[in-house]
């Protein structure tokens, strides 16, 4: 499998390095250069397999060449073993034809741990075979950061630096970042917003100087893997619902566009798949484009679903390059306008295409506390904010009731107490015994400017496990 950028100049390149890669020498995104498609038939084989078994199925296409069978295997076995539900990635019903999908039963209790915890074993195992040293940058709305941390921690290879914005992400998201200690774990509190942050990291990769000669990786989004792993959650939750012989709807809370992308990569492989919902909160630069297309930056807001306070959407960059043909030169031209602050649209055509397959709704905090209030009276469930969003635009832009209409549930309500109070939901949420002790942990955190010049000197100071690169 060869993978190419969605800026067309940079080299291709193979799994392993694409691993290690993050951003495309070209400022661009890293995809397949051509998509596996698996038959109706092969797909309907799976049902029943245990998770890590079907995630091998879906993924060995995109590691062919650089990861052997059994060793990818092995290493998915220990992946899924880590998390705390029999069935990974459970399906509850809310209503007749409607379901939350739970991926918060991983580590840090976030969808984030699907991923992260993959990435943290392929970057071992990678880094090993070639007796290599790597420094990852990472920024976070709240849930990337401690699952790339708990992903990472171990990772003899790997120095991993934070950024998350001061405070903007949730009390227990920050703890669980900011109390996992070792010399190779770094927590920087920028003072700005998540889209401050991801620029940083996605100007570090473009002039690397200040890592003398050590190697840059991506724990976001733009690295390739993190899309790659989300994709097998959706053939999960369709094979339990009757796919691939009845198609499924997916609503998908979203700010980076990463998880509704593995969710269209998905369809593509053959996964039928009636209506993505793009549910965002007021920060809505992706619901503007898919009712309006109109793709213009606006003011980041801090709203009670903070790990979706996103205005730059990483991920948009590669659905655009599928909608444009997959013209580099195309989207390069889109990117640069939009990074000059410029707003854009696409040809009409183009985006009446695109629409057959999503939906988008805006949800505000007033409507998410409501939903939060509206589904625990109904169900005795309490949704984390993320979710709640996805519910509500579930509920609002759903095109057929006879079709399951699977929610993401993104994380765990108790990473988020201020918002189920403020819906009025009295119950008392328990952190998980691995996290009970949290909010009396000692925590780790350097406070830096909004200076991308301070932050990679820091880095450069504490590179090393600890010590000057
Ligand atoms: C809890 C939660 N829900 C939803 C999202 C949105 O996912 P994506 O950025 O992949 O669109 C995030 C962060 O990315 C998140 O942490
Ligand atoms: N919501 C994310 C933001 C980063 O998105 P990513 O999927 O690109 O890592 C977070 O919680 O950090």
């Amino acid at each position: 499998m060869r993978y190419i950028s969605t800026r067309g100049q940079a080299p291709a390149l193979n799994f392993e390095d694409v691993l290690l890669a993050g951003l495309a020498t070209d400022g661009g995104l890293y995809v397949p250069e051509n998509l596996p498609r698996f038959t109706q038939e092969e797909i309907a084989s799976w049902a029943g397999l245990p998770y890590h078994e079907l995630a091998f199925r879906v993924m060995r296409p995109f590691v062919t060449g650089s990861i052997p069978d059994a060793d990818f295997k092995k290493i998915l076995e220990e992946t899924y073993g880590v998390f705390s539900h029999s069935a990974i990635a459970p399906l509850r019903q809310l209503n007749g034809n409607e379901w939350v999908l739970e991926l918060f039963h991983g580590p840090t209790l976030a969808f984030k741990d699907f991923a992260l915890q993959l990435l943290g074993r392929l970057l071992d195992y990678v880094l090993q075979k070639r007796g290599e040293r790597v420094v990852i940058i990472g920024a976070t709305s709240g849930d990337t950061g401690s699952a790339a941390i708990e992903g990472c921690k171990h990772c003899e290879n790997v120095d991993i630096f934070i950024l998350h914005p001061h405070q903007r992400v949730s009390e227990v998201q920050r703890r669980q970042m900011t109390t996992i200690f070792g010399e190779n774990i770094h927590n920087i509190a920028i003072e700005g917003n998540f889209d401050d942050c991801q620029e940083m990291v996605k100007n570090s990769f473009a002039d690397q100087s200040f890592l003398k000669g050590t190697r840059l990786v991506a724990v976001n989004s733009i690295n390739w893997a993190r899309i790659m792993a989300q994709i097998v959650y959706y053939f999960h939750a369709a094979l339990q619902l009757g796919g691939p012989a009845r198609s499924v709807s997916f609503s998908v809370p979203t700010g980076n566009f990463g998880d509704i992308f593995a969710g269209y990569l998905a369809r593509n492989m053959g996964l039928p798949i009636n209506q993505l919902i793009v549910a965002t909160n007021r920060n809505d630069i992706l619901h503007r484009f898919m009712s309006g297309n109109q793709y213009v930056k606006e003011t980041l807001h801090a709203t009670l679903s903070p790990s979706m306070d996103i205005m730059v959407s990483s991920n948009f960059e590669r659905l655009l390059f599928d909608m444009h043909g997959r013209n580099g030169a195309a989207i390069a031209g889109l990117m640069d306008t939009f990074k000059s602050g410029g707003g854009f649209s696409v040809d009409e055509e183009r985006w009446t295409e695109t629409r057959k397959l999503f939906d988008s709704l805006a949800v505000d905090d007033a409507q998410t506390c409501e939903t939060i209030a509206e589904v625990y009276a109904q169900t005795g469930e309490v949704l984390d904010p993320h979710t709640a969003i996805g519910v509500k635009a579930a509920r609002e832009c759903r095109r057929s009731l006879d079709i399951p209409m699977v929610i993401l549930g993104t994380a765990h309500p108790v990473k988020f107490p201020d918002a189920v109070v403020k819906a009025g939901v009295g119950k008392a949420l328990e952190l998980p015994v691995h996290l009970v002790d949290l909010l009396e942990r000692e925590e780790r955190c350097t406070v830096l400017a909004n200076d991308l010049k301070a932050v990679q000197a820091f880095v450069s100071q504490h590179g090393n496990r600890g010590k000057p690169l």
